[in-house]
């Protein structure tokens, strides 16, 4: 086997170290990171693995070769707060029979993922490769891809899993090397395992690999529980659901194959989830890793604590761009995009309005200085090379303004190249319209035709149309008033 490398070096947690990136197959290199659960909008701490890992494929696949990469990013929706929030909002069209849960589940997932797509593309991220679906890759699948149930059952065969109480569990003492990854000490391990010391456990941490529905719950026909479905008095086929670690193990090996490049997902999930996803996928599938590399992302905070659901202390994206409920005003997703990658992906980001103020004027300046240019060259080499050095955004970014100062000097070639490294970043450089200032010119020409002065309101128009903004004057149906909507044309 020829061991080429490209020059890229990740920090991987499996050995805590920075190391040369070798693929196990350059014509492939493949990728999985771990989604959302689509229960809720997704908050700006979510979006930070998403523009994170989303520069890494874009690196990959400039090294590699576009059709060379394969990336795949999970949608979760299988889980019970799906269930707890289905309940919430559709409690009552269910109880009068008008939906059924699995219907209102259905619903709440669709609309949190259309508007997760949504926000994902405004912060300029590339749709991953494939994107599968928690629920496709529950039950054995017509195309053979690899799926829950079966892994479950190997897991069971191989002595790696046990049937208690009507779930199945993993059982951790069959792994020698069990929390390689957190390298957590054992005993560390049960004083943090949370749940109630479950007494139908061998080893406090032991985790679920699929557990009992109830007939009102939504499950799936089980191979497993039978005793515990009928001594709870239920009749016919047991049903039950899977725990949340097996589904990145059935959808990776779907898409990606039993070992794979890259690993990655916020800190947060280094324990349990990801620890267990590697008991489950090695145990099963007999392999020494699952994948090569294993890439964490620090966290999004607010005052020092990780931006986060239960704490209360988040902002949706959709807040962000499209609600002034952020320091006062809406922010672009590029403007977010770059904020967030100013800081090294492992660091933490204290977020504030500061950060994005910054952001916006340093993009507003690279902008107007790749606006100089008759063309779009490569991204250059040098902004490769620091990204080559485990993702270094911020240096990267260093030379965009180093470029940014020749381009507006006259530097017609450092103005493309500027242009090209923009584009290559996921900056729209084609489109830059400032919202806030197209709004202000609006209001003002609105001012000049109430005071009849037609000249003004006309020359706001023709400058604005210039910048490729389009006005569309009309009335509010309600109120009658004159309102003006834009639209960007090119
Ligand atoms: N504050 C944060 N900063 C960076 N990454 C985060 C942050 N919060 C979550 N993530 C990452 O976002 C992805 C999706 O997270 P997930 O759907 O598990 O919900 P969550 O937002 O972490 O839940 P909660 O906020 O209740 O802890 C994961 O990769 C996770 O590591
Ligand atoms: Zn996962």
């Amino acid at each position: 086997m020829t061991r080429e490398t490209k020059g890229l070096r990740l920090t991987n947690t499996l050995t805590r170290a920075k190391e040369d990136f070798f693929p196990i197959d350059a014509s492939n290199v493949r990728m999985y990171v771990c989604g959302p659960t689509v229960y809720d909008f997704a908050h700006i701490g979510n979006a930070r693995p998403v523009i994170v890992f989303d520069v890494l494929y874009r690196l990959l696949r400039h090294l590699y070769g576009a059709d060379h990469v394969t990336y795949v990013r999970n949608i979760t929706d299988v889980d019970d707060k799906i269930n707890a929030r289905a309940l919430r909002d559709f409690g009552d069209d269910i109880a009068a029979g008008k939906l059924t849960l699995n219907e209102a589940i259905r619903r709440v997932t669709e609309k949190t993922a259309d508007q997760f797509h949504k926000d994902v593309k405004a912060l300029g991220c590339l749709p991953p490769t494939f994107e599968p679906r928690a629920t496709e890759f529950v039950l054995a699948r017509p195309d053979g891809k690899t799926d829950m149930v079966s892994l479950i059952q190997s897991l069971i065969e191989r002595g790696h899993a046990y049937e208690a109480a009507g779930e199945v569990l993993f059982d951790t003492a069959s792994m020698p090397d069990y929390g390689q990854l957190s390298k957590r000490p054992l005993d560390e391990q049960q004083a943090g395992a949370r749940v109630a010391v479950d007494t139908h456990k061998k080893n406090p941490q032991d985790f679920v690999l699929w557990k009992l529905s109830s007939p009102e719950e939504p499950g799936w026909d089980s191979p497993w529980g039978q005793e515990a479905w009928t001594a709870a008095g239920w009749t016919g086929k047991p049903k039950g659901r899977p725990g949340w670690h097996i589904e990145c193990s059935a959808m990776s090996a779907a898409y990606l194959g039993e070992v794979f490049d890259i690993h990655g997902g916020g800190l947060d999930l280094i324990f349990p989830h990801h620890e267990n996803e590697i008991a489950q996928s090695r145990c099963a599938h007999g392999t020494s890793v699952m994948a090569n590399y294993w890439l964490h992302n620090g966290f999004l905070q607010v005052e020092g604590q990780k931006m986060s659901k239960s704490l209360g202390n988040f902002f949706t994206i959709h807040e962000l761009l499209e609600t002034e409920n952020f320091g006062g005003r809406e922010w672009s997703g590029e403007v977010l995009r770059l904020a967030m990658l100013m800081t090294h992906y492992r660091e933490p980001i204290d977020f504030a309005v500061r950060k994005l103020e910054e952001a916006e004027n340093t993009l507003r300046k690279w902008k107007r200085a790749a606006d100089l240019a008759e063309g779009s060259a490569a991204v250059p080499d040098e902004v490769i090379a620091e990204l080559c050095d485990d993702l270094s955004t911020y240096s990267a970014f260093q030379v965009l303004t180093q470029l940014a100062g020749e381009a507006l000097e006259g530097d017609k070639a450092a103005a493309a190249s500027l242009r090209g490294a923009l584009e290559f970043l996921g900056f729209d450089v084609s489109a830059e319209v400032d919202k806030a200032a197209v709004d202000e010119a609006i209001a003002a020409r609105l001012a000049f035709i109430r005071d009849k002065n037609w000249g003004e309101a006309d020359r706001i128009r023709d400058e604005l149309l210039a910048r490729g903004v389009q006005l569309k004057d009309g009335k509010d149906p309600a109120s009658g008033e004159r309102i003006t909507t834009w639209e960007v044309k090119r």
